[in-house]
């Protein structure tokens, strides 16, 4: 580790659902890199937001997460946490995550969801059928940053700007409503181009499960957006 490290510290909401799987993830992104010194620690309680530099909201169970968000004032502290302030912290989420980042949902697939928004898109929970409906399939890579790092030795997606993308009850992606929202990641089961990862400025939220896969190029490409976040709002 150089002396100039950025040093940052990342939480995974903790609450319910797939927490500890982007813990292990985070972790070996982290440990693979000299540039920036990650603690990674679980969250359970809104207090410890205020330490935190990112935050993943994993996936899971939108409706179950919101229950826990509306106890102990969590979500407020969470929307703050994302969009409020001076110092906006970054925030990824996946699957469920997504919902919640998300700033429109299709109503007739609510079902009480807490959202936090930030993200202009529009989302339909549930758009690629039920649990017995999981897949796995290629995605393609949109983000240059992203897709310059080396696939995982072993991978079946040797090609840089491809990922396994594992796709359990997951939210669609419906509609793209503003230029701001920059594409990550995009899925064609040939009926065209979906877009399944997507970034606006210091949010980025997946319909897929990186986390559930040996590829750590996502966790490490989140690892960069807190570094690099951090260090513009900081100066
Ligand atoms: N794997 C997931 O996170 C599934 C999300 C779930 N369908 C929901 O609506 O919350």
């Amino acid at each position: 580790m150089s002396e100039t490290a950025q040093e940052a510290r990342i939480g995974v909401l903790a609450l319910q659902g797939g927490f500890a799987e982007h813990v292990a993830m985070l972790e070996s992104a982290a440990d693979a890199r000299k540039d920036a010194k990650v603690v990674v620690e679980e969250v359970k309680y809104p207090e410890q937001l205020e330490r935190l530099d990112g935050l993943v909201i994993p996936g899971g169970e939108s409706t179950t997460l919101s229950v826990f968000l509306c106890q102990n004032g969590f979500g407020e502290k969470l929307r703050a946490f994302a969009r409020e302030g001076e110092r906006r912290r970054c925030v990824w989420g996946t699957c469920a995550g997504l919902i919640l980042l998300s700033d429109h949902l299709d109503s007739q697939k609510q079902g009480g969801q807490v959202t936090l928004g930030g993200i202009d898109i529009q989302v339909t929970r549930n758009a690629y059928g039920k649990q017995i409906n999981s897949f796995e399939a290629p995605l393609k890579i949109k983000a240059p940053a992203l897709f310059r790092q080396a696939p995982p030795p072993g991978s079946t997606h040797q090609a840089h700007d491809e990922c396994l993308g594992v796709f359990i009850r997951a939210p669609g992606i419906v509609r793209v409503n503003s230029d701001l929202v920059q594409t990550l990641a995009t899925l064609d089961r040939g009926s065209g181009e979906k877009v399944v990862g997507v970034r606006q400025g210091h949010l980025m939220a997946t319909s897929f499960h990186p986390e559930l896969t040996s590829d750590c190029r996502w966790h490490s490409y989140f690892i960069d957006m807190v570094v690099t976040y951090k260090s513009s709002t900081s100066l």
